[in-house]
């Protein structure tokens, strides 16, 4: 039997709740196969970031190719690119490769420290985002995208339009955790509006929550499932993930990546 294959290409988060480290969970949990492309090293842990190591972007394109020349991909996920290098290395390497991308534009952590500079942030906007098949911005990177404010559920559904439609994305899903009130997310899919949407969670413990969902959508996406239904059954772990989150670090916690399936061994 082969697996469904899906690619994470993103920076670490050694205490395990975001990054490449959140992504290969969530890839295990759902089935997939996982397999990842180290950008940047970071010292981080709930409580922030301590320093980053960027990786050489001729190294960065060696370990994609020694990943595609060898084994399938089914979807490629993308999380923290730093610099402009590593976004032109990928974003040549994405011509190679037949396979749905998901691009999590991250910028900022949600200890408030930078990942991506502001010259960079535009590199990715102009380059990267008219590669993506789906791309899933918070409401401060979809701020930053768009160049305006957003103030309201009206201003995400326009302004995931407009990713769609003025930046060239496939396909753009604004998430509304910024927000107060329902936790709903927008996805414009180039011909429809869609609606996703979950209580809110009371809880601090939100640490890595946009890099779980984009690569739960990623790997459901690797293994067949239409765009709209991967954000659906995506938006589900995700909303499992903070329910059931953990108490862990001195911060705001991690997600619970194995929530899901506790669920289902509890029935
Ligand atoms: N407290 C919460 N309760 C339930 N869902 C939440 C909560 N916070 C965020 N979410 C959901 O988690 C996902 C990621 O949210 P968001 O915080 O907007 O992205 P990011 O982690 O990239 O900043 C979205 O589906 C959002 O609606
Ligand atoms: C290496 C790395 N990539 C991304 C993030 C940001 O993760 P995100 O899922 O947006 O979660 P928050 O940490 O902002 O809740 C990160 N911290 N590190």
């Amino acid at each position: 039997m082969k697996p469904a294959c899906v690619l994470t290409i993103a920076g670490t988060d050694p205490s395990g709740g975001a990054g490449i480290q959140a992504d290969l969970k969530t890839f295990q949990e759902l089935q997939s196969y996982g397999m990842s492309v180290v950008t940047s090293v970071v010292a981080q842990n709930t409580t922030g970031v301590k320093n980053v190591h960027h990786l050489p972007d001729a190294f960065i394109r060696e370990q994609l190719f020694a990943v595609s020349e060898d084994m399938p991909v089914h979807a490629v996920k993308t999380g923290m690119i730093a610099n402009k290098e590593m976004m032109q290395v990928i974003k040549d390497w994405m011509q190679t490769v037949d396979a749905p991308y998901i691009m999590d534009p991250v910028m900022i952590a949600q200890s408030g420290d930078p990942l991506v500079e502001q010259e960079e942030q535009i590199y990715l906007k102009r380059h990267l985002v008219p590669e993506s098949t789906l791309v899933t911005p918070n409401i401060p990177e979809t701020e930053t995208l768009l160049n305006k404010q957003i103030d309201n559920e009206e201003d995400m559904k326009e302004a995931a339009v407009e990713i769609v439609e003025k930046l060239g994305a496939g396909a753009a899903l604004v998430k509304g955790g910024h927000l107060k009130g329902k936790a709903v997310d927008f996805l414009y899919d180039g011909h429809q509006l869609h609606t996703f949407e979950a209580e809110r969670i009371d809880s601090a413990n939100t640490h890595g929550t946009g890099c779980t969902y984009s690569a739960a959508i990623a790997a459901y996406m690797s293994r067949g499932y239409p765009l709209a239904q991967a954000v659906e059954k995506g938006k589900h772990f995700v909303t499992e993930a903070i329910r059931h989150s953990f108490n862990l670090g001195k911060g705001d916690g991690p997600t619970n990546h194995f929530a899901v399936r506790q669920e289902v061994f509890n029935q």
